[in-house]
Order: structure tokens, then sequence, then C-alpha cells
């Protein structure tokens, strides 16, 4: 069964709606310049009214320890997600469970750069250029993702309810991440969209 994070919530409202639907986790972005930034304060109240069972996921870019560590201490959170150029020691010093980001423009190879992370719970596939920021609604060739990865490889970058279930049937990922495909407006998750994501998942899953 592929699972399914929706990330860049901002609102108990989409949080619920998310987990209403039967995804298995959302993402709380903790990147003051993303237009999906929540505070760690706003996130405490997300993550607070979260039901059993659906994971918290922290996505932090660039961030410095000093940042994380205060969100950790504000906020009920599963697992860390690391979004930008931050070393393997930098990922693993918080003794939390992290997935590493990378992004497939311009990486030249795939296995010598997540093998880093060895550590990690899975490594996180996105669309944008190396170094630079994610969530962009932009799709890549699924044909480059790697064959046999050792670790969970998670599918993100352009995912829609309309492209998804292609990418799964396509990749066979261990999870898809999803954040402007199922948005109404930049950081507002349609509820509409988000049901006719989960009922894709669900159909070609049957
Ligand atoms: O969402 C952001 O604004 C963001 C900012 C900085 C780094 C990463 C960010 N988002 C990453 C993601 O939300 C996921 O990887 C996402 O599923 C991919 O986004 P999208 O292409 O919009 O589905």
């Amino acid at each position: 069964m592929t699972r399914v994070k929706i990330c860049g919530i901002t609102s108990i409202e989409d949080a619920h709606n998310v987990a209403a639907a039967g995804a298995d986790a959302i993402g709380l972005v903790f990147y003051a310049k993303s237009s999906r930034y929540v505070t760690p304060e706003q996130a405490a109240k997300i993550c607070n009214a979260l039901p059993p069972f659906v994971t918290s996921v922290a996505l932090f870019m660039n961030a410095d320890a000093e940042q994380v560590n205060d969100t950790l201490n504000k906020v009920k959170l599963d697992l860390l997600q690391f979004h930008g150029a931050e070393s393997a020691e930098f990922c693993r010093s918080f003794n939390k469970p992290y997935i590493k980001a990378v992004g497939i423009n311009g990486l030249k190879n795939f296995t010598e750069y997540a093998d880093q992370y060895h550590d990690a719970l899975g490594i996180l596939i996105d669309s944008h250029a190396l170094g630079k920021a994610g969530g962009t609604g932009e799709t890549f060739d699924w044909t480059l993702l790697p064959k046999g990865y050792a670790k969970p490889i998670i599918l993100a970058g352009g995912l829609t309810p309309d492209n998804v279930a292609e990418a799964i049937m396509q990749t066979s990922v261990y999870a898809v991440d999803l954040s402007s495909g199922v948005e109404s407006s930049s950081g507002i998750k349609s509820k509409v969209k988000i049901n006719a994501l989960m009922k894709e998942v669900n159909r070609i899953q049957a």
C-alpha cells in the first residue's frame, strides 16, 4: 500500500480533512520564506488536534540547530524532514527519526548522495534543483528514479489527483508526497482535491 503525505498544512481544518480522507502523514513547513510557513505555536495547535496514527512531519530547509531544537521543544512531532543542504551529521544530531529530501535536477550520483544519510528512514526525491527550495508543483522524469535502492523512496514534485495513479503504477515508490497539487491557493489545501487524490490512490490499490 503506497503511503501518502500531504505537505504544507497550515490549519487544523486542513489537517482534519487530510486525516479524514485517509492520508498517512501531514507535513509542516518551518521555512520562513515559504507561503506555507507555520510558527511552532501554530504547528503545536495543529499537531495537538491530529487523531492517532497520523504522522506529523516537520520540514526544515537549512535551519540552524537552535530553530530545530526550539521547534522540537514546542511541537509534538514524529519525524523530521530536511529539505536543504544539511549534512548527515546535522540530520542525525537531534536523535529523532528523519527523512532526507534530495532535488533530482543536477544530481550526479543518487546512491553516493543518499548513502551519506544511511540512518535516514527514507529518501524523498523532489523535482527542485539541488540546494533550492521545493514545493514548486513541477514534475520530473520518473524514469530517473533509482531502482532497487535499499531505503524507502518517497516521490514528490508536481503530483496531483490526475497523475498520482500513473506515478504510483510507474514507479512503485514507498510513498507519495504532495503539496501544491491539492491546494486551492498557496498554503490552503482543498478538501475536494484531497478527497479526489485519496480516491485515486485507493482505486489503483483495491
Ligand atoms: O512547500 C514549500 O514551500 C517548501 C519550501 C521549502 C522547501 C520545501 C518545500 N516543500 C516541499 C514539499 O512540500 C514536498 O516535497 C512536496 O510534496 C512537493 O511539492 P509539490 O510539487 O508542490 O507537490
